[in-house]
């Protein structure tokens, strides 16, 4: 009897963080519009919100860096991260696998939105905007593995049906993660092994 195929691996990839450099971006945007301000170094970045610890600096600068992301043009303008537009190509190509890019939308969406897709249009071409999930929530959208450098992902979801893999970026380098979370360092990490680790470890289908 033929064996029955096995249904796709689904990786959601996140956006910022992972494929488009927003802490590097924000840090340009921030220094060049406030040449006066202290700011935060990447190597000094903590915890997943910038507003907060530029906040902490100095409680004027939650606003100021918020006015950068906020503004026209910053999310178009953000630079790939290293490796990133290759490994989800090859992530695109591999049999078995379905890539989505999962990412959500500032609360102040007016440019983000739209400009996040022209983003993936610029840099990935439309296959890969039809593979976009835009969503506030996460854990509602159903899949094997989320690769995403935000450390928590919480939402309506208890218990959402992907692993989250953390990509690391500045602000969660540091972070001491329980044994069972699994790192993927950066795109030079191997993104393959993860894949097929999850793959392997899937309940045979009959
Ligand atoms: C406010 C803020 C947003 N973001 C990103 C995360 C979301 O994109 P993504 O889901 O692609 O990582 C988007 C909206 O919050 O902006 C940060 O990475 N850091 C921040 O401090
Ligand atoms: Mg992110």
């Amino acid at each position: 009897m033929e064996r029955p195929r096995p249904s796709p691996l689904r990786v959601l990839v996140d956006m910022d963080g992972v494929l488009a450099d927003f802490e590097g971006g924000l840090l340009r945007g921030f220094r060049l519009r406030f040449p006066q301000e202290p700011y935060v170094a990447l190597a000094e970045r903590r915890g997943f919100s910038a507003r907060e610890q530029y906040g902490a600096l100095r409680p004027d600068l939650a606003d100021k860096v918020a006015s950068v992301y906020e503004a026209p043009g910053f999310f178009l303008d953000l630079e790939p991260i290293p490796g990133a537009l290759q490994a989800v190509q090859e992530m695109r190509c591999m049999k078995d696998t379905e890539v989505f890019i999962c990412t959500s939308p500032l609360q102040k969406y007016r440019y983000c939105i739209s400009e996040k897709y022209q983003w993936v249009d610029k840099y990935l071409g439309p296959e890969f905007v039809e593979r976009i999930i835009m969503t506030r929530d996460k854990t509602v959208v159903a899949a094997d593995l989320l690769i995403d450098d935000k450390d928590t992902i919480k939402g309506q979801e208890e218990n959402p049906s992907w692993e989250h893999i953390l990509f690391t970026c500045c602000h969660n380098q540091h972070l001491n993660l329980s044994p069972s979370k699994r790192r993927l360092h950066s795109w030079s990490d191997n993104w393959r092994a993860i894949l097929d680790s999850k793959r392997n470890a899937r309940p045979e289908q009959d």
